[in-house]
């Protein structure tokens, strides 16, 4: 019930259209229960005495029914229209503000989801109120309009044969009903085979490189056959029930047709009913039969409408658990300070990830997170830009709770260069530019020169306008690594966080990206994550971490002098 009032809430906007569309879809019924009349009429034209008006009833017939189906033009179309209309601007308003909320949860929501289900959601789910408003909603008007007109000029004619022809009702409705619960879901189990086979495609065609590096291919082919099988076998299933169901429903129309015929003809025959009685009962009968056999599917449409509808809401409803305080603030004018106090985090319940970190670092240090790998540096670092809250404790930026700033100025002043590089498909230049939709080519340019790839680029045939590819499959990784540093540097953030952002690269471009590291130290604070020691050699302080804890802090060379973790590792990395 809440739900529907939630439905018919979301229309509103779209009321005057809607009540256009119903009206006309009204009055389209009214002229289909009346044109059977008006042929029924002429018919009793010429079964009476005929004279010299009855040419000229009939003519006058001929126009109204002329005016009628012209009328008929114009609210069909209106009645079309103006549904569609009302429903599918309902349904793009619908799926843009599924896709903000969408976009807007925090890291935590998208972990236990899959990108289908989520397209589903913004894509199909939201077409549900189409088809509600735009097909069902009419329908069962017409549906009901129709039954209960014809019923009442049925009965009117004649009460006797209008009885019998009810007979088969019914049996229609039995029908129907099994239909929509019998056969209808195997065409479901169909659609959910097809929806299985387009997964399977899309996975296997993003690991394309796989399947031919590990000679997969026949492997995989029996596989899409096999999703391919299981489709052609459940919708043959399901066409075979179809085919059998809808001659069957036909045969108990057509009882209707029989009776008027056979008793009709009886009654006729006594003088109890006139011929045009029976014309007006064949053309009312053919109106008659299909929305009662609609009426299960329609049923079962609208159940399916709702389920839809109910995952739309339960987006739209679902609260952001990240999200800007009642009295947030903007941060301005970001020196770079972080501090973070007696910080805890779990991913999932009594699952600590991190637990009890104190450091602060001033203004343009450069502080570095070292530990074995799944220790939770990344977790750490994503936790000042909050795709995570803490879970005890507290993160500070020039003395400001993170949690009381606005999270768009809060990631405004904050660059990451992320582990896994993502890029846009679309040219180099856009993609180093995301960053700042401000900045123009000469600080795109700019950019570039200080990631040390602006060399790299001018050597690709079309230079800043390369496309890069679906998630820049035509870059190398070490590529792909220096556009992101590209970009974090265009972003003129205070705060620079670094996620291994030499992983992919060679020594020697190593050692350039430490240099537009260095250049950068000093104006803005970083934040750098590193396997290899020696890229944080020069860091001003360097938190070790195991299990879940810092376990040493200091340089480089305070470290080196203590027996610990980290004397451990840059041991073990020397003697590689
Ligand atoms: N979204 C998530 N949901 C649940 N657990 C997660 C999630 N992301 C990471 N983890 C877990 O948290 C722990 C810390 O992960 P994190 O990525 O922070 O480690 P890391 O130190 O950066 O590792 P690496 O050096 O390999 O990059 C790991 O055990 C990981 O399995």
């Amino acid at each position: 019930m809440k739900l529907l009032w939630k439905l018919g809430k979301e229309a509103i906007k779209y009321r005057t259209l809607y009540i256009i569309a119903i009206f006309s879809t009204f009055a389209l019924t009214l002229i289909n229960l009346t044109a059977p009349k008006i042929l029924s009429s002429m018919t009793a034209l010429l079964e009476d005495n005929v004279n010299e008006n009855t040419l000229k009833d009939i003519g006058t017939l001929t126009v109204i029914l002329f005016v009628l189906y012209l009328l008929k033009i114009l609210f069909r179309f209106l009645s079309n229209y103006l549904a569609h209309k009302a429903a599918w601007n309902l349904v793009e308003e619908l799926r843009i503000r599924v896709y903000n909320r969408i976009q807007g949860f925090s890291m935590g929501f998208f972990s236990d989801k899959q990108t289908g289900d989520l397209m589903s959601r913004v894509v199909n789910d939201t077409a549900t109120f189409e088809l509600l408003y735009a097909h069902i909603i009419p329908e069962m008007i017409t549906n009901v309009v129709t039954v209960v007109g014809v019923v009442i000029i049925l009965l009117t004619i004649n009460a006797k044969l209008a009885l019998l022809t009810f007979i088969p009702i019914p049996f229609i409705l039995f029908s129907g009903w099994i239909f929509a619960t019998k056969v209808r879901p195997k065409f479901r189990v169909s659609q959910m085979a097809i929806a299985e086979l387009n997964a399977k495609l899309q996975d296997n065609f993003s690991g394309v490189h796989e399947i031919q590096a590990f000679c997969q291919e026949s492997y995989e082919s029996e596989q899409v056959l096999k999703k391919a099988g299981v489709f052609t076998k459940s919708m043959l299933y399901a066409l075979k029930l179809s085919a059998i169901f809808h001659p069957a429903v036909e045969f108990l129309s057509s009882i209707g047709t029989i009776i008027v015929v056979g008793f009709g003809g009886f009654l006729a025959f006594h003088g109890e009913l006139s011929i045009s009685d029976i014309v007006a009962f064949l053309l009312y009968l053919t109106l008659f039969y299909a929305p009662i056999s609609g009426l299960a599917r329609l049923l079962e449409e609208m159940q399916q409408a709702y389920a839809g509808a109910e995952r739309v809401m339960m987006i739209l409803d679902t609260p952001r658990d990240i999200k800007n305080a009642p009295n947030a603030k903007e941060l301005t004018h970001v020196q770079g300070s972080i501090t973070f106090d007696s910080v805890a985090f779990e991913y999932e319940k009594d699952v600590p990830i991190v637990k009890d970190i104190d450091f602060s670092c001033e203004p343009g240090q450069m502080i570095a997170l070292v530990g074995p790998t799944g220790v939770g540096k990344t977790t750490l670092t994503q936790l000042i830009s909050r795709f995570y809250d803490p879970t005890n404790g507290k993160i500070l930026i020039d003395g400001i709770d993170i949690k009381e700033v606005t999270l768009e100025s809060l990631r405004s002043n904050i660059a990451p260069v992320l582990q896994d590089t993502f890029l846009f498909n679309g040219t180099i230049g856009e993609n180093i530019g995301y960053a700042n939709s401000a900045a123009d080519l000469d600080e795109i340019v700019a950019a570039a020169k200080a990631a040390r790839i602006h060399d790299n680029i001018m050597e690709m045939p079309a230079g800043y306008h390369t496309k890069v590819g679906e998630r820049g499959m035509r870059l190398s990784g070490g590529q792909k690594q220096r556009i992101a540093i590209a970009r974090a540097i265009l972003r003129k953030a205070p705060i620079i966080i670094l996620d291994e952002a030499t992983a992919s690269v060679d020594v020697e471009t190593e050692k350039e990206i430490q240099k537009a590291i260095s250049d950068l130290a000093g104006s803005r604070t970083i934040v750098a994550i590193a396997h290899r020691l020696s890229t944080i050699k020069n860091a001003d302080l360097i938190l070790v971490l195991e299990n879940g804890k810092v376990v040493q802090k200091g340089t480089h060379l305070e470290l080196l002098e203590q027996e610990g973790l980290y004397k451990r590792l840059n041991l073990a990395q020397n003697n590689k």
